[in-house]
């Protein structure tokens, strides 16, 4: 039975490649961001990136042991162009990497800095693969886009609106329903400027499937909404 990975000295990302060995991989993720190194492609200009998005509710939230997961298999969401090419993603899940403190927290760092937290939102390639499963085997068949999280003094209405069922879900594996109506939209900052490499997940099994698409600019939150309680 393979143990439980998680992020202590004995079951963290330095010893992950003995049960994953995807995670011994050449473009693994996260990545820390030097923005003096990271070059301007005028073509990701030429292909606006965009996104539709529907809002859903009664959406699943489930306690990974890690974080929250939010299950929103959109059939009528689209991200494409930018680095993905002619091939259309859609959205799986969106979820959350925060820590103790709002030092630290996010998985990928620019030019050395953690923020608060980092949202994925999880999208599959469905013009070139049926499942999500079978996309996650392929290196472009998975595209996730990063939004950090900075510390402030307005809450997030819209991470307000999951964080609020946490309680619910104290344990790894509780889930939930979350009443409310979620628009993944609002998670994404006004400015869209972003950087993009090719990467893998973040955590097992550690797929070098992912394109990954980070937003420069974060979104703000309050502190209780990305620290553990
Ligand atoms: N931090 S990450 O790199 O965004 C990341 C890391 C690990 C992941 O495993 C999955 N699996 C599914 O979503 C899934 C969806 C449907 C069926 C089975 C699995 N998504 C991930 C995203
Ligand atoms: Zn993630």
């Amino acid at each position: 039975m393979a143990a439980e990975w998680g992020y202590s000295p004995t079951n963290g990302p330095d010893v992950w490649a003995r049960l994953f060995p995807q995670a011994g991989g050449a473009r693994q993720s996260p990545v820390d961001i030097c923005t003096s190194i990271a070059s301007s492609d005028s073509n990701l200009e030429m292909k606006k990136l965009t996104f539709a998005y529907e809002s859903q509710s009664d959406l699943r939230i489930l306690n990974t042991g890690h974080g929250w997961k939010v299950e929103a298999p959109q059939s009528g969401s689209r991200l494409e162009g930018g680095p993905l090419g002619e091939d259309i993603y859609q959205l799986e899940q969106f979820h959350c990497h925060w820590g103790e403190t709002s030092a630290e927290g996010s998985e990928h760092t620019v030019d050395g800095r953690a923020y608060a937290g980092e949202l994925h939102l999880v999208h599959w390639n469905t013009t070139k693969y049926q499942s999500f499963a079978e996309a996650a085997q392929h290196p472009d068949g998975l595209a996730v886009l990063g939004v950090f999280f900075d510390v402030g003094n307005e809450s997030n209405d819209e991470i307000e609106k999951i964080v609020s069922t946490l309680s619910e879900i104290k344990f790894k594996g509780q889930f939930t329903d979350i009443p409310d109506v979620i628009d993944p939209t609002t998670f994404l900052p006004s400015g869209l400027g972003y950087w993009t490499y090719l990467g893998s997940l973040t955590t097992p099994p550690c797929n070098e499937c992912v394109i990954w698409i980070v937003y420069k600019e974060p979104i703000t939150v309050t502190e209780e909404q990305v620290t553990y309680h």
